[in-house]
């Protein structure tokens, strides 16, 4: 028999698809397995969705927080649990999960206040009537989400989504399905009423069914470019669907003169080595002027990024890196580092392939400089491209020499640099002398070009769960005191 990995209308039920698993890509260990949703199933979590969206909409506002408190407070009590299980499912070192269920439970108290700042009621003065602009839920819709955040990132969506009164029908990555069958689990434990929250697991045929059907008002995704472009191709001539797309991005981080060179060497192996560089804001070009003090502060980053203690999950010490998601993407980053060398890039430090049929890989570093038709390639993993520049325009005009804009940093002692770089450049996350992962929930999060579609999620998430309504209100139907011209009475 197998195993009741979908939850539809409040039910757990065995997916009636294609047999699918989820590997400990550190240990090459099946950890799950499961049938996929099949199209009848899809649809019956949409229906399911629909039938239980007007009670859900019309509860009283603090009903629907309750259980999103009391879903939040689940995650707290089961942190050790959850963090365990997407360390086992991503690779992440467990230290590093943890901070992840963290994210997940401070969403909740975040969403809450963006809700009522975002999309609160405002009552504004008028003449003989009231007026007012409040918003209402879409009503059904679909969430995608990534592997590397299997927790956090759909969580990002499903919250704001549910206190904006939107009932949800979920589709993880393919890669994790175990990570979000059990954030489903304490959801159901919290109280949300039977079709509120659906969850379809699959893979691809399984996204593609619930992003064609036709029935959900609105689609919210965080993943790759590619299949974020897909569904806005999907999606054009809908106008009556809301789309948000968080997507992936090619990111820069500028040097200019830094005094702490250690402090400037920290901050590029946050940016660039997190989570084994599979953060959609991790730091892809490293950009460094020409000249010693540059040299110096290259070697310095070597010194260091070799030094990164990469290993399982749960070894004791910890590692600062874990593996991969899988030994594909591993393999992926080994191909993509070859690329780049065989377009005349040198390797400053080798990103090697660790262990086979495991996703474990060390961090490896190029300089790409001079490189004619560089790539504008997310390279998602641990793979840092160095560019040396004359001066600051020519950084900031090669810093923005992509089809994204996620986010991009400078660390410079100067403030003129600094004004200098922020005027120039484009993107939605611009952070000086700070990594440029680690994004806050409490401020909007989402880039330009190709890594959004002006939709940004975390704070701002409570706009794309909800429209505005504007409304007059008199309360007696009176005739106005002047007539338009032509009206007689
Ligand atoms: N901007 C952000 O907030 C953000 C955050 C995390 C990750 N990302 C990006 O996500 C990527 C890594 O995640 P991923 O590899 O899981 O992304 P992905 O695009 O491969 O998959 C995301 C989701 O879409 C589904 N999907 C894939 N193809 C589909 C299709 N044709 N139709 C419908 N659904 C489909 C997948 O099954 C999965 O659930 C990176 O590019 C990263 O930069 C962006
Ligand atoms: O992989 C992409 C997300 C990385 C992460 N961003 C956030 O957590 C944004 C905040 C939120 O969505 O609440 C990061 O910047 O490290």
């Amino acid at each position: 028999m197998t195993e009741a990995v979908q939850y539809i209308n409040g039910q757990w039920l065995a997916g009636a698809g294609e047999m699918f698993e989820s590997l400990d890509p550190a240990k090459n260990e099946v950890i799950w397995q499961g049938a996929a949703a099949d199209a009848t199933q899809v649809d019956a979590a949409v229906a399911a969705a629909r039938a239980a969206s007007a009670d859900w909409a019309f509860r009283p506002l603090e009903e629907r927080l309750a259980v999103v408190r009391t879903f939040a407070g689940l995650l707290e009590r089961h942190k050790p649990q959850l963090a365990k299980l997407i360390a086992r499912e991503t690779g992440k070192p467990e230290w590093e999960a943890q901070t992840e269920v963290g994210a997940m439970v401070g969403k909740a108290g975040i969403s809450e206040k963006a809700y009522f700042e975002r999309t609160g009621t405002v009552e504004n003065p008028m003449p003989g009537a009231r007026a007012f602009v409040r918003h209402k839920p879409h009503g059904v819709v679909a969430v995608f989400g990534p592997y590397n955040f299997p927790g956090h990132l759909p969580n990002g969506h499903i919250v704001p989504a549910l206190i904006a009164g939107n009932t949800v029908v979920f589709k993880p990555s393919e890669l994790t399905p175990l990570v979000a069958q059990e954030t489903v689990r304490l959801w159901a434990e919290a109280g949300l009423p039977a079709g509120v929250l659906n969850l379809v697991q699959g893979e691809v045929s399984t996204g593609k069914a619930l992003a064609a059907h036709e029935d959900i008002d609105g689609l919210f995704f965080t993943g790759s470019s590619n299949t974020g472009k897909l569904l806005h191709q999907q999606y054009a001539g809908q106008p009556g669907k809301i789309l948000a797309l968080e997507m992936g991005g090619n990111n820069p981080l500028v040097v200019t003169d830094v005094s702490d060179e250690d402090a400037a060497v920290h901050a590029i192996v946050q940016s660039a080595f997190i989570t084994s560089g599979q953060r959609c804001t991790c730091a892809r070009r490293l950009l460094v002027p020409q000249g010693e003090a540059g040299d110096r502060l290259l070697a310095r980053l070597v010194a260091v990024t070799r030094a990164i203690r990469v290993g399982q999950y749960d070894a004791d010490p910890q590692p600062f890196m874990g593996s991969m998601i899988s030994e594909r993407a591993a393999r992926g980053m080994v191909a993509a580092q070859a690329h780049l060398l065989a377009f005349g890039g040198t390797s400053l430090l080798m990103l090697k392939h660790l262990q086979a049929g495991t996703g474990l890989v060390s961090p490896g570093i190029v300089d790409v400089t001079g490189v004619a038709r560089l790539p504008d390639e997310e390279y998602f993993g641990p793979l840092l491209q160095v560019i040396r520049y004359q001066d600051l325009p020519e950084a900031l005009t090669i810093a923005n020499r992509t089809r994204y804009g996620l986010s991009a940093g400078l660390l410079s002692d100067s403030e003129a640099d600094w004004d200098y770089f922020y005027r120039h450049i484009r993107a939605g996350i611009v952070n000086r002398n700070r990594p440029i992962t680690g994004a806050s929930s409490a401020a909007p999060f989402g880039g330009v070009g190709e890594s959004g579609n002006h939709r940004a999620s975390a704070w701002y998430a409570a706009d794309y769960c909800a429209y505005p309504v504007a409304s007059v209100e008199g309360e007696d139907l009176v005739m106005p005191e002047t007539l338009s011209p032509g009206l007689s009475f």
